[in-house]
C-alpha cells in the first residue's frame, strides 16, 4: 500500500439517519445548525436516530481499514451505507471515483455481482448446495460455464483451506469452515473492495487467531481494498493498517494501530486500548524524529522504523544519547531519544 495511491472509496460528509422523513429532517437540521453535532442532536430531539453522523474519510487501494466501536456506534450501519445496502441520507460515496450514491439500480446490481464483495457474521449458505456449489454460486450469477465456475471455486477452496471438502453440504462442517466457505464465496469474483462485518466473532480464539492469519495471506496475495468491522481491540491491531473508532455515530479517531494505542485522543479511546502491550504493537516510526537536527551518539543498535517498541527498548536498554534509525541500506531515516522508547511504554528508565 502507498500513500499516493488513488483512494479506493471515499466517504464526505456521509449521514444515515433512522426515522420518518429523515432526508427532509437532515437537510432542514443541516441548514438551521452549526456543526454536526449540533444537527445530530436536533434530529435526535424529534426523535430520529442519526446512526451515521458526517462520517468523512478515505480508504487507499489495498488498505485494510477496521472500523472499531463499542455496540450501536453505528460501525454496521456505515459498512452497509458504504456497500449501498442501505441508501445514506447525506453525503458522498466513492468507489474507484464513481459516486455509488447516485448510481442506477442496474449499476449497484453490476457493482455488486462484480467490484463489491460481502461477508457477515451470519452469512448464510445455501443448505442444500455442496461447498463447490457454494463458492461458485456469484460465478453462476455472472453467466460463467459451469467448468469454468468449477475450476475457479476450486482454486478459493484451496485458498481458504477447504481442500478435500468441496462435495460436503454445509450442515456437515463446523462453525469455522462455514465461515470459510462464506469467505471463500465473497473471494471467488474477485471482488476489488471487501467488506466483512464481524466475520470472525462467533468463533472460539484459536480458530479466531488460525483465521486471522489466513485472511492476512490472503490479503498479502491478493491485495484486495478491505472494510472490517470488529469490537475486538486485538483483532483490529493485528489485522489493520488504519483503524476507525465510532462512537455514538461519529468517527472520533481515525489512526495507524500505532496512534490508537499511543495517541487516543480522549478516554473512549484509550479505553479501549488500556489492556493492549501497547510495545507490541506500537513501532519505531511512531517516537522516530525525521526532521531538524538528526545528530546522534556513537552507538547504533540496529532500530529498524517497523520494530516493535518492546523490541527497540530492549536494544537501548544502557543508552542515553539519540541513536540511529536505519533503513536496510543503511541510510539513516531519523533519530530516536531513548528516553522517548520509555515514555510511550511510560517505563521507568531508572528503574
Ligand atoms: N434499520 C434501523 N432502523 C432504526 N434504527 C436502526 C436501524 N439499524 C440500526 N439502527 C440504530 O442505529 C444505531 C447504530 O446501529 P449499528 O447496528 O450500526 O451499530 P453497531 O456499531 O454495528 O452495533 P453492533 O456492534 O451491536 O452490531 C443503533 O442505535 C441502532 O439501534
Amino acid at each position: 500500500m502507498s500513500d499516493t495511491s488513488t483512494p479506493a472509496i471515499t466517504c464526505q460528509n456521509v449521514w444515515q439517519v433512522f426515522g420518518a422523513h429523515a432526508d427532509s429532517a437532515l437537510k432542514q437540521a443541516l441548514s438551521e445548525t452549526q456543526s454536526a453535532e449540533e444537527a445530530a442532536a436536533a434530529l435526535r430531539a424529534k426523535g430520529l436516530t442519526p446512526a451515521v453522523q458526517d462520517a468523512t474519510f478515505e480508504v487507499k487501494e489495498g488498505e485494510l481499514f477496521v472500523i472499531m466501536g463499542l455496540s450501536g456506534s453505528g460501525k454496521s450501519t456505515l459498512i452497509r451505507c458504504i456497500s449501498q445496502l442501505l441508501p445514506g441520507t447525506g453525503g458522498d460515496i466513492l468507489i474507484d471515483g464513481e459516486n455509488i450514491r447516485t448510481a442506477s439500480p442496474k449499476r449497484l446490481i453490476e457493482l455488486r455481482r462484480n467490484k463489491l464483495g460481502m461477508v457477515f457474521q451470519h452469512f448464510g449458505l445455501f443448505p442444500h448446495m455442496s461447498v463447490a456449489e457454494n463458492v461458485a454460486y456469484p460465478l453462476r450469477v455472472q453467466g460463467m460455464r459451469k467448468k469454468g465456475r468449477l475450476a475457479k471455486a476450486q482454486q478459493v477452496i484451496e485458498l481458504v483451506g477447504l481442500g478435500g471438502r468441496e462435495k460436503n453440504f454445509p450442515r456437515e462442517l463446523s462453525g469455522g469452515q462455514r465461515q470459510r466457505v462464506g469467505i471463500a464465496r465473497s473471494l471467488v469474483a474477485d471482488c476489488s473492495v471487501w467488506f466483512l462485518d464481524e466475520p470472525f466473532s462467533a468463533l472460539d480464539p484459536l480458530i479466531r487467531r488460525q483465521l486471522q492469519d489466513e485472511f492476512l495471506d490472503i490479503q498479502a496475495k491478493l491485495k484486495t481494498t478491505i472494510v472490517f468491522i470488529t469490537h475486538d481491540i486485538n483483532e483490529a491491531l493485528k489485522l489493520a493498517d488504519r483503524i476507525a473508532i465510532m462512537r455514538d455515530g461519529k468517527i472520533v479517531q481515525i489512526g495507524t494501530p500505532s496512534d490508537i494505542v499511543l495517541n487516543p485522543v480522549d478516554d473512549y479511546v484509550r479505553e479501549f486500548s488500556k489492556d493492549v502491550a501497547k510495545g507490541q504493537h506500537a513501532h519505531v516510526a511512531s517516537v522516530m524524529q525525521t526532521g531538524g537536527d538528526l545528530s546522534h551518539g556513537p552507538d547504533d543498535p540496529g532500530l529498524r522504523r517497523d520494530m516493535t517498541l518492546d523490541a527497540a527498548l530492549a536494544r537501548c536498554m544502557e543508552l542515553y544519547e539519540p541513536v540511529p534509525v536505519r533503513d536496510e541500506n543503511g541510510a539513516l531515516l531519523g533519530v530516536v531519544n531513548p528516553a522517548d522508547l520509555a515514555a510511550a511504554l511510560q517505563v521507568d528508565p531508572a528503574a
